[in-house]
């Protein structure tokens, strides 16, 4: 990220937003502009930080003038404010449709506007092929910014690119810290669907996609991470090994509402026209016109001899190898050593 003096990051006080704003300030950037809502999770930010180079902005990104005064004169946008959970979404569409696409659009054409150099959208593996409103809200964001980077082509001064995310590890109001929540309570472990695969990624893999992403983007390019796979069953196993309560109780609860079995990360189709870049892929923009024989009657010649990348048929990690990677979260090693610390 050699070149950029200035970084807005969007959902700035969130775990992504943290964590990125710790790793620009351990360079040489000269400003990072957090942007949110919540007056309360920035005060809390900057008395931890306590760094001139960062400044705050309260805003939504549904409110276009408040994106204006952020997004002027910096020469990235990391746009990581979303709705993201999925029953919250599910019962509220229409916020959804609010942050996670007007709002992105509204981003994106500030960018625009501004001549940001790049504009890097954090997007999920719910957004293909989505079945509940979340991810659909963030398969609209994606054609959002592919459209916007079709219209502007490759000679703009603005570079728009997306990411894809599995399940970041331990994020807040996520699975794992639930079932060591559970395991310390002594509550049997309620497990949706043993069976249910999940793209594993932790947080610092997420932040490194993103820069992946702000280095590499051509116009309109979105980038995958390959990232293993578990079994919702094997993660429990090796939290109950980890915190040495092998025998600890677990109820299946079935699926909850508007979920998959397992989770895409790319489509066959996509895959058909994608660069593989070692530890990630880049799926390049479609440039094709709106051109009636491309899009009913030409078809895809070459889809036909990939398959879709999703969390049952990615790299299967086993239970030793998930309690690794487990153990390599300093979230993690501070629940068991909470744990250990307390038991005789
Ligand atoms: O009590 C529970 C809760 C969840 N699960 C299972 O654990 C897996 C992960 O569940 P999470 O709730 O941690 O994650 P989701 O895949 O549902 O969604 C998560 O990932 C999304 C990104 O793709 C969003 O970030 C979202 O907010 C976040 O919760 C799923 O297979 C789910 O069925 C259980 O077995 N028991």
């Amino acid at each position: 990220m050699a070149s950029i003096k200035s970084v807005l990051i969007t959902g700035g006080t969130g775990s992504f937003g943290k964590t990125m704003l710790r790793e620009l300030l351990h360079g040489d950037i000269e400003e990072v502009r957090v942007f949110s809502r919540d007056e309360e999770k920035q005060d809390a930010l900057r008395n931890q930080l306590h760094d001139g180079r960062v400044r705050y902005y309260i805003g939504d990104v549904r409110d276009r003038s408040s994106v204006d005064r952020a997004v002027a004169g910096v020469d990235a946008i990391f746009h990581a404010a979303a709705l993201k959970q999925v029953p919250s979404c599910e019962f509220f569409p229409l916020e959804a449709v609010r942050t996670n696409i007007l709002g992105s659009e509204n981003i994106i054409r500030a960018a625009l506007a501004s001549k940001v150099q790049s504009v890097v959208c954090l997007s999920t593996d719910k957004a293909v092929m989505p079945i509940n409103a979340m991810g659909i809200s963030k398969a609209l964001m994606e054609k959002l910014a592919q459209s916007a980077a079709r219209e502007i082509g490759s000679k703009a001064d603005t570079t728009i690119s997306c990411v894809r995310y599995g399940n970041v590890m331990y994020s807040r109001g996520s699975v794992i810290p639930l079932f060591i929540k559970q395991i310390k309570a002594g509550q049997p472990i309620t497990v949706t669907e043993p069976e249910m695969t999940r793209f594993l990624m932790p947080l610092r893999d997420s932040v490194a996609l993103v820069r992946f992403a702000f280095d590499h983007a051509r116009q309109g390019d979105l980038f995958i991470k390959k990232a293993p796979a578990s079994t919702i069953g094997d993660l429990v196993t090796a939290l109950k090994e980890i915190f040495g309560v092998p025998d600890h109780e677990v109820n299946v609860i079935g699926w909850r509402h508007a979920e998959k079995l397992f989770e895409t990360l790319a489509s066959a189709q996509e895959l058909s026209s994608s660069e593989d870049m070692g530890e990630y892929y880049r799926l390049r923009l479609d440039e094709r016109d709106l051109n009636y024989s491309a899009y009913v009657s030409e078809g895809e010649a070459e889809t036909h001899s990939y398959q879709d990348f999703h969390s049952h048929n990615a790299q299967r990690l086993e239970v030793a190898e998930v309690k690794d990677l487990l153990m390599s979260l300093p979230e993690v090693q501070a629940e068991v050593a909470s744990w250990q610390a307390k038991r005789p």
